[in-house]
């Protein structure tokens, strides 16, 4: 387990990661990340591309502010995936381009919205599920999560955009760039025949790998 120093500064340094390779734009996204009394989140309109360590949001158990710059407006969807993924020790939401295609086009599968074109997105992201659209910031986003009772490890938020949690933050940040690359894939290659994993070949590697 990170210390709360080295977690800030991993939250810091991967959240800057994503914005320099294009994952995240002005200040669209946001991150946190479990402590063991509460949850470190990035600050409300915030770039990822520079977060001060020391203006990192931290929440308290029962969800109060208790220091750093006031949290992302996502609050009520991050502490969802907590409260019902307790192997969830971090959250990534972001705008990444093709995974927010998927979440606009209306014959995306809302059942599974990224289905299994390869091994690695089945190991690290599992079966994504649609969200139906509330504006950002909705606290409904949070109800909408817990209606999922911690089934799915990443959904997509209907013309918004990708969440994924994992074990750990760089699980999580790993899991949403899978996400992203594979989003990207799917759209490239609809309106041609494509070869999915069959059943046996997702079923072996979920027994073989777990994603959290
Ligand atoms: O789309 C939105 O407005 C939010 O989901 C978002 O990505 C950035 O919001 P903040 O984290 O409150 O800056
Ligand atoms: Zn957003």
């Amino acid at each position: 387990m990170n210390t709360e120093a080295e977690l800030r500064q991993q939250m810091s340094d991967l959240c800057a990661s994503l914005f320099n390779r294009g994952f995240s734009v002005g200040t669209a996204g946001n991150v946190s990340a479990r402590l063991p009394d509460g949850i470190l989140m990035t600050p409300t309109n915030s770039t990822l591309g520079a977060i001060d360590l020391d203006r990192i949001s931290k929440i308290d158990l029962e969800g109060n502010h208790v220091a750093g710059d006031r949290p992302t407006k996502e609050v009520f969807l991050h502490q969802a995936f907590y409260e019902t993924r307790q192997q969830a020790g971090a959250v990534v939401h972001l705008h990444s381009t093709w995974a927010t295609a998927l979440s606009c086009l209306e014959d995306t599968n809302p059942d599974d919205c990224i289905p299994p074109l390869t091994p690695y997105v089945v190991m690290r992201v599992g079966t994504v599920k649609l969200v139906p659209y509330v504006k950002p910031g909705d606290p409904k986003s949070g109800d909408l999560i817990r209606d999922l009772k911690g089934a799915y490890s990443a959904v997509l938020l209907a013309n918004h955009g990708p969440v994924v949690s994992a074990k750990d933050l760089f699980s999580a940040v790993c899991a949403a760039e899978e996400l992203e690359e594979t989003a990207k894939l799917l759209v490239a290659l609809r309106g041609r025949k494509t070869r999915f994993l069959s059943e046996a070949d997702v079923a072996d590697l979920r027994a073989t790998y777990s994603n959290m």
